[in-house]
């Protein structure tokens, strides 16, 4: 096989995994099982159209009211006669609020005998969101950007975004009461913790307003008065009115991975689905694991895929644009110039990595040579946080636009 022939065999490998985990078979076959009459529709977070889309077509009828609040862009036209709002992600924005107040609006009406089908996918902490009162919309954008920049993990991150919330860490679930509340969560966050998933607006939350304010002092970040004062106000640690369900995760998606690379004859395994280093030295790692299969024939002999799931972390201290998938995949071309026969695919399940237009990367032994024969320093780059623009000058960009999913980060190395 050539090596453009094995490039081609991994987007391949990459876009049939990410086809497995669209989320509409699963939404579909679980309202089946509920047995649903007559609910409000409030779908939130990156897969939200799809979902919602999914759900109109079983229930149909038995909707009184839909609305969806979706990225920029990951809207796919209107359903029947739902609400459909597009808002600000990573960081939430003005029609962030302004969605988020018309599903309060709507739920607030509700009595016992009302129940909310809530579909939610990661993304919805951008996107769902009113702050605590006291705290600006300015300030939990600053907040948010430093947070991301940090280095700090998912967790971390939402530990804050829901004590600063009116509608996360389970306070939408508060709102919502008498009424009940049926959540099918699609997870883009490691060991399932759907708590932390869109800062679990269901969620009875596990974390506390200590660990938040801790978690702003170990990453420096300095906040106003009002702030702080809202940070001490405890999110729900009980709730009685909420029934939660799986749809899918990361695991799901390298399963996927492992199932059509092995049915192309590659011996594959599934390295880890927990994968949340550094993205960099996550990237250094993994091409040292292939360069033992192509040279050592272990731990599988060639031709060999290896599937990664997870979600690494990027402190970002340059100015360039890039994302953590494009980060690992650029730091694994360095560690793997020079040597034929292995290509690398990291790319985020949703399709956007970063704030960039690139679902991630896919690099060989060329790539970091043909950035130095432009002139180009990979480790310059990859130092200025700058992996987009030397990806794609050596014409290593995977671009997918928006799936429909989002359960986090796949990477696949292939070696013949
Ligand atoms: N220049 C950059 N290089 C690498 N990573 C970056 C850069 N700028 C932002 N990021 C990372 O991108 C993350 C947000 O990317 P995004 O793909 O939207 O995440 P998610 O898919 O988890 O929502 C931030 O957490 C930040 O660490
Ligand atoms: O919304 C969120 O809190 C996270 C995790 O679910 O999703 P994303 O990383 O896609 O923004
Ligand atoms: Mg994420």
């Amino acid at each position: 096989m050539s090596g453009s022939e094995l490039m081609k065999t991994a987007i391949e490998i990459v876009k049939n995994s990410i086809e497995s985990v669209l989320p509409d078979r699963a939404v579909k076959d679980t309202l089946k099982d509920l047995n649903l009459q007559d609910v409000f529709l409030v779908s939130v977070g990156k897969a939200a159209w799809r979902m919602a889309k999914a759900a109109f077509d079983v229930l149909n009828g038995k909707i009184r009211k839909g609305i969806v609040i979706t990225k920029y862009g990951h809207s796919e036209g209107p359903i029947d006669d739902f609400e459909i709002y597009e808002a600000g992600h990573p960081i939430p924005d003005e029609n962030t609020m302004r969605a988020t107040r018309r599903v309060m609006e709507i739920v607030e009406e509700l009595n016992e005998k009302d129940t909310v089908l809530f579909l939610l996918s990661g993304g919805g902490s951008a996107l769902f969101e009113l702050p605590m009162e006291g705290v600006s919309l300015e300030e939990l954008q600053k907040i948010t950007d430093s947070l991301l920049k940090s280095g700090a993990n998912i967790e971390e991150i939402n530990t804050v975004r829901k004590h600063l919330s009116q509608v996360k860490g389970g306070r939408f679930a508060e709102k919502i009461f008498p009424a009940r509340v049926v959540t099918l969560v699609l997870s883009d966050v490691l060991g399932d913790r759907i708590d932390v998933v869109a800062s679990g607006p269901t969620s009875p939350d596990a974390s506390t307003s200590e660990e938040a304010i801790r978690i702003l002092e170990r990453y420096r970040i300095s906040v106003s008065n009002e702030v702080k004062k809202a940070l001490l106000k405890e999110t729900p640690k009980h709730l009685s009115n909420v029934e939660i369900h799986v749809l899918g995760n990361v695991q799901k998606v390298c399963e996927a991975a492992k199932k059509i690379a092995t049915e192309k004859g590659f011996n594959s395994e599934i390295l880890t689905t927990t994968l949340d280093c550094e993205a960099k030295e996550a990237g250094r790692f993994i091409a040292s694991i292939m360069k033992e299969i192509k040279f050592r024939d272990r731990p599988l002999e060639k031709p060999a895929a290896v599937i990664f799931g997870g979600e690494t972390v990027v402190h970002v201290k340059g100015n360039g644009l890039g994302g953590r998938n494009q980060e690992l995949a650029l730091s694994a071309a360095i560690a793997l110039e020079g040597v034929e026969g292995v290509v690398l695919c990291s790319v985020g399940t949703d399709g956007t990595d970063g704030p960039t237009d690139a679902a991630g990367g896919i690099v060989d032994g060329r790539t970091a040579k043909i950035l130095k024969e432009m002139g180009e320093d990979p480790v310059e780059y990859l130092e200025n946080n700058d992996s987009y623009n030397a990806l794609k000058k050596a014409g290593a960009l995977l671009k997918t636009g928006p799936t429909g999913t989002n359960v986090n980060d796949l990477i696949i190395g292939l070696v013949i």
